[in-house]
């Protein structure tokens, strides 16, 4: 039996990791201030465009950092569900388990929401898409997603905490199958099937 393992990247507290936690709260305060605040919103954007500026001066090449972002443990940095260098990533960590399967918790806030206090169903089809993914990944055959079903049972609340799971279910020839579910109170608000296809694009390089 395999034991549990982490399958995404740990979030540091310093460096680039710290910088996207401040600019998740910068998301989520915008939002929650909104268009009557009183706030000086001209001198917030001045800021923010200062900031992102400084950020731009100092970045390498484009074609140098997508190398850099597919380079050794750099794979699970970046992507817009886990990564911890992703600013619109929840960020979502996903832990592999014993029994085949890959398991999270996570709680949305206001940026991702569709329904008045519930999740935007776009963002739990990211979320499962991503972790059948991963879970193609902790099974040993992954894959490219050909098509991905989703079923939505029940509004998924924001501000509690879901928990996301994904397992691989077959495996013929190049067809990988994978399922997976979004719940809330042990309530299963969204489940997923989806096909992959045994298929990886070249790494840039
Ligand atoms: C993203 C990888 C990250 C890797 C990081 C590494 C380590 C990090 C560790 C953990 C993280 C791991 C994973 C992260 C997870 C990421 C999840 C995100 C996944 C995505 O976000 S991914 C982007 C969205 N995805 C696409 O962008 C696909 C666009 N698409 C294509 O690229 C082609 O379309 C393709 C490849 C799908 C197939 O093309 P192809 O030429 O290779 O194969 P072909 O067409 O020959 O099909 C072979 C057989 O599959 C059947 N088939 C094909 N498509 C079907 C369909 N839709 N429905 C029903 N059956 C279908 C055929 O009917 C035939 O069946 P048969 O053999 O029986 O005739």
């Amino acid at each position: 039996m395999t034991a549990p393992q982490e399958l995404t990247a740990d979030p540091h507290q310093d460096g680039v990791d710290a910088a996207v936690t401040a600019a998740r709260r910068v998301i989520e305060s915008l939002l929650r201030a909104g268009s009557g605040s009183t706030a000086e919103m001209g001198r917030i954007a001045d800021q923010l465009n200062s900031v992102a500026d400084n950020l731009d001066e100092h970045a390498p090449a484009m074609n140098q950092r997508m190398v850099d972002m597919w380079a050794g443990e750099g794979t699970t940095r970046h992507d817009p569900v886990t990564g911890p260098e992703n600013a619109i990533a929840p960020p979502l960590q996903l832990i592999g388990q014993s029994d085949g399967s890959v398991r999270g918790v996570l709680t949305l806030g206001l940026p991702y929401q569709g329904p008045p206090g519930h999740v935007h169903g776009g963002i739990s089809a990211l979320i499962l898409d991503h972790t059948l993914g991963v879970a193609n990944h902790w099974a040993g055959v992954s894959g490219m997603t050909a098509e991905l079903t989703l079923r939505y049972h029940r509004p998924t609340p924001l501000f509690e905490p879901l928990t996301i799971t994904g397992v691989q279910t077959g495996v013929d020839g190049r067809k990988i199958r994978t399922s997976g579910a979004v719940t809330a109170g042990g309530e299963v608000c969204v489940s997923a099937e989806g096909l992959f296809i045994a298929k990886h694009l070249p790494r840039p390089r």
